[in-house]
């Protein structure tokens, strides 16, 4: 079987560097171009030399040449590169995954409001499958170009699904207090993300509104078959370098036990091999999914309330960012869905 040749566009991000991670493990990819505009002629292993010993390539500038030859090209860039380069490349017959957020809202109006710029390509969308497999698997197979979903987005929705796939909740008044480490930000110098600025403080942040925002309602509502969802979302920036909890809130709409629920998440993702419903009484925390494509979580309703509580973590930088890009590469191309995603969590 020939391996998936693949491009990235992005490689010095942190997203980048952890699908180089992942893929250095991936029995059937082979990275054939890296990109980076600061860091061209520079040799991978040089500036990552946790990949010494496994790739023998060289970041070049962005071209558009050397990407047409590949199968498949992920873009580990921020918001806007993807969309001015899709086009062309799905006409050449490669197959797009956009790790950033191009792609993710269906409603482009929404979408330039809150990216702030025009969408150049929005002949592209009918091509766009919305990547989280536990949704949308079976669109991902065929799909040109996959909306690699956003990290809160991930956890968020995951957690929600159950509930609202069984009608359990009222969907007028959803809650999902999510907290990320600071990797979340990127690899890029700011101020905002100094260890001085962020260690042995917790705050919340874009309380007023995150793009994340729409985009997860989004994704809620096609989980509600079309009903109107109302969500607050709260993101945190929490001092630790990856992973993502989200805690999220919901009034169910019928009394359910404890029990019920537990057996309603454990059904909904017993065949998914990337979620892990904990076992009762227990709680997920990031520690458990570092370096890992799980997402873990549990359910609880307190003191047997009216209030159903999901606790939901996964790593932003893989089943939030790199990892879930695989896991749709591999979906597309028709390889076993763990391939290269086998990592165990990193313990302490
Ligand atoms: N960090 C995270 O946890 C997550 C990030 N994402 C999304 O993934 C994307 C990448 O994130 P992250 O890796 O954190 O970002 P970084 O800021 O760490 O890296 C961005 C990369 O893109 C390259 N780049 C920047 N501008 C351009 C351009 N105009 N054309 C081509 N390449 C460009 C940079 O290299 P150079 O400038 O040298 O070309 C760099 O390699 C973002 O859209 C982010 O929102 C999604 C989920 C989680
Ligand atoms: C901690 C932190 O800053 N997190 C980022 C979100 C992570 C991310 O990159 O998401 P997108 O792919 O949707 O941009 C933020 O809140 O903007």
């Amino acid at each position: 079987m020939q391996k998936v040749k693949i491009g990235i566009v992005g490689g010095t991000g942190y997203t980048g560097v952890e699908l180089l991670r992942l893929l250095a493990n991936h029995p059937q990819a082979e990275v054939c171009v890296i990109t980076s505009r600061s860091e061209a002629g520079q040799r991978v292993a040089d500036m990552f030399p946790n990949l010494r010993g496994h790739y023998d390539l060289a970041f070049s500038e962005p071209n558009m040449e050397n990407l047409k030859a590949c199968d498949l090209v992920f873009f580990a860039t921020p918001h806007g590169v993807a969309m001015s380069q899709t086009p062309e490349l799905i006409a050449a017959g490669v197959r797009v995954i956009d790790l950033a957020a191009d792609f993710r809202l269906t409603d482009l109006a929404v979408w330039e409001k809150w990216y702030d710029m025009k969408h150049t390509c929005p002949e592209v969308m009918s091509e766009v499958v919305y990547g989280l497999p536990e949704v949308f698997r079976e669109q991902i197979k065929q799909a040109k170009v996959i909306a690699n979903p956003g990290c809160y987005p991930t956890a968020v929705q995951l957690g929600f699904q159950p509930l609202l796939a069984a009608g359990l909740v009222d969907t007028g008044f959803l809650v999902a207090d999510g907290k990320s480490g600071v990797s979340g930000a990127g690899r890029g110098a700011k101020v905002g993300s100094l260890s001085a600025e962020v260690s042995e403080s917790f705050k919340a942040y874009g309380v007023s509104g995150h793009r994340h925002a729409p985009e997860i309602a989004e994704g809620l509502t096609r989980m509600t078959q079309g009903q109107p969802v109302n969500l607050t979302f709260v993101p945190h920036l929490v001092p630790m370098i990856r992973g993502i909890e989200a805690t999220l809130y919901a009034k169910l709409t019928l009394p359910k036990t404890q029990a019920e629920l537990q057996a309603l998440f454990e059904d909904c993702y017993r065949d998914e091999p990337f979620v892990d419903v904990m076992p009762a009484g227990s709680l997920p925390d990031t520690k458990m999914v570092k370096g890992s494509n799980m997402c873990r979580m549990a359910v609880y309703v307190p003191a047997g309330g009216d209030t159903v509580v999901v606790t939901s973590v996964i790593d932003n930088l893989v089943k939030g960012a790199a990892g879930q890009a695989i896991q749709n590469m591999n979906i597309m191309f028709a390889l076993p869905e763990r391939m290269g995603l086998e990592q165990v969590a990193l313990l302490p």
